[in-house]
């Protein structure tokens, strides 16, 4: 008993000292006269309702962004990490664009001792080692290699359509969420990685799927892992220290294993157009080496993949909401359909002008990644401010509540495509929509997304319209929000009426 009442006493103890010392920055913020919200908690900080998971980050962040109308920046507390949240335009461009050298890199550069894989990873690489490796890629996107892959997504497109058919029961209903899922990866599949993946149809019985899921889908151990990364270096190396991190070597082995025979199967029957993955498969010819070349593959399929998947969805959603828009997307889509003599050519679908109005409506509501971070590697000041962040500042780009933020667009909760129409140029602030990041450092596959989405999208809607189902949730408060993760996704299944077209 007395053993017990011992540990328990050094284990409090412990507590005790690990809180105290989580609150020693706690004073930051006021100390510079930076409005910050009241009564940080050890451990926590401002963060408590996203780990109790009430709520996912950005809802926090967003609770955090609305406390100081009319003011640029905001400061708070992410665990024990001081964070100042940039409300302001003009800071945003000079963060991410003309003083990028100051603030290259993101916070979740994970130790390589503990996430070997994921710290090479594009997103988590710093300074050079990123700068190299984002020069080496950035061919992979030019416009004559999209227009070469066009073909490949449209084929992916094709049996997402499939799919639906297969799928949709005696009303036309489908769960579109899976399906959205499985199009995302089946397209990075085949173009960033070299497989024949077919999710789509094969579901279940797809051992790529398999592969990704057992590498990519994170449980609470490796949330907590990611979530202490970001917000408490401490924990993360008290995990790492202990086994627990983001990413397990033994996670990657099998989709390892196919990457190695899809990399001889293309150096032994290599394709007339080049991809993704001949870009990949030649960084590595030249020098880089093996395991930087994985994760490079690896982080396609984790950045692209759900990505796509979830705009595809939001997309969808958002048109059986709006039928107006939809019925005006479509009657676009038949007229161009009509003078390209049944087909839309590439060049046809970038020229799509209300597509794109849609495509970017869609991502304004829900930028799928609802904000960026960025660490200073220096001492900095804002320019024309006296606003000072110190070398290793967290600073937030919190693009969803920018994109949301009545001060900055009008009637900000309402889907209205027509913002973004040429004729209201004028009106619009182009630095607030942020969707894919800014600067050297905003999303290197923008344009690929942006081939992926709307190929799949303009399929869908020349075949079938796309309807409410009964249980089709009718507002933004009906959908359930995973609270665990990152990026924007739903919990549960988002059921869509397909209505097939004459
Ligand atoms: C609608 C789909 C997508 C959205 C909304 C999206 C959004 C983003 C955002 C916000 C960032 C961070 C930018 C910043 O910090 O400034 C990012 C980075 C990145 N994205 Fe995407 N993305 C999408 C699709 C894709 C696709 C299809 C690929 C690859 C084929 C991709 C690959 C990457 C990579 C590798 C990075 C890290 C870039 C770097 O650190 O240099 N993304 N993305």
């Amino acid at each position: 008993m007395a053993v017990i009442l011992v540990l328990l006493g050094v284990v409090l103890a412990l507590v005790l000292l690990l809180a105290a010392l989580s609150c020693s920055q706690f004073g930051t913020w006021s100390r510079k006269g930076i409005p910050s919200p009241s009564w940080p908690l050890p451990l926590v900080g401002h963060c408590l309702r996203s780990l109790l998971q009430l709520e996912p980050l950005y809802q926090n962040f967003d609770r955090i962004y609305k406390m100081f109308p009319g003011q640029p920046y905001v400061g708070f507390y992410a665990g024990s990490s001081p964070v100042l949240l940039i409300k302001d335009i003009e800071a945003i461009k000079h963060i991410t664009v003309k003083d990028f050298h100051v603030f290259t890199n993101h916070k979740l550069s994970p130790d390589a001792r503990y996430d070997k894989s994921l710290s090479n990873f594009m997103f988590c690489l710093m300074d050079q080692e990123w700068k190299s490796i984002r020069v080496k890629m950035t061919p992979a996107f030019s416009s004559g290699r999209l227009k070469t892959m066009y073909p490949q997504v449209n084929a992916v497109g094709e049996r997402f359509l499939e799919a639906i058919e297969k799928k949709k029961d005696k009303n036309g209903d489908v769960a579109v969420n899976p399906l959205c899922s499985f199009y995302g990866i089946d397209v990075i599949g085949q173009c960033a990685f070299g497989v024949e993946s077919n999710c789509l149809l094969e579901e279940g019985r797809s051992p790529f799927l398999n592969a990704v899921e057992g590498a990519f889908r994170f449980g609470a151990l490796e949330g907590v892992a990611s979530s202490a990364l970001m917000f408490s270096n401490f924990a993360y190396h008290v995990l790492g220290t202990s086994g627990v991190s983001m990413l397990k070597e033994w996670r990657t082995a099998v989709i390892r294993d196919i990457l190695r025979e899809s990399s001889e199967h293309r150096e032994r029957e290599p394709l007339a157009n080049r991809d993704i993955f001949d870009n990949l498969l030649s960084m590595r010819k030249n020098g880089v080496p093996q395991e930087l070349f994985e994760s490079q593959v690896y982080s396609m399929l984790f950045a692209g993949s759900e990505t796509s998947a979830a705009t595809v969805m939001f997309t969808l959603w958002q048109l059986a909401l709006n039928p107006e828009v939809q019925d005006k997307l479509r009657a676009e889509l038949l007229e161009a359909r009509e003078k390209d003599g049944g087909n839309l050519s590439y060049e046809t679908m970038h020229e799509l002008r209300y597509l794109d109005m849609v495509f970017k409506e869609t991502l304004r509501l829900w930028p799928v990644m609802p904000w960026m971070d960025r660490v200073a590697s220096e001492d900095y000041t804002l320019p024309g401010t006296d606003v000072q962040i110190e070398k290793g500042t967290l600073v937030f780009i919190p693009s969803f509540s920018i994109q949301r933020d009545p001060d900055i667009w009008q009637d900000p909760e309402t889907y209205d495509p027509e913002r973004f129409s040429p004729s209201n140029s004028d009106n619009l602030n182009k630095l607030a929509f942020i969707p894919f990041g800014a600067g050297p450092r905003a999303c290197i596959g923008s344009r690929f997304a942006d081939m992926s989405v709307k190929s799949v999208v303009s399929k869908t809607l020349l075949n079938y319209e796309v309807c409410l189902a009964e249980n089709t949730p009718r507002s933004e408060a009906e959908l359930k929000i995973n609270k665990m993760a990152f990026i924007i996704s739903l919990t549960e299944q988002l059921p869509l009426r397909f209505r097939k077209l004459k």
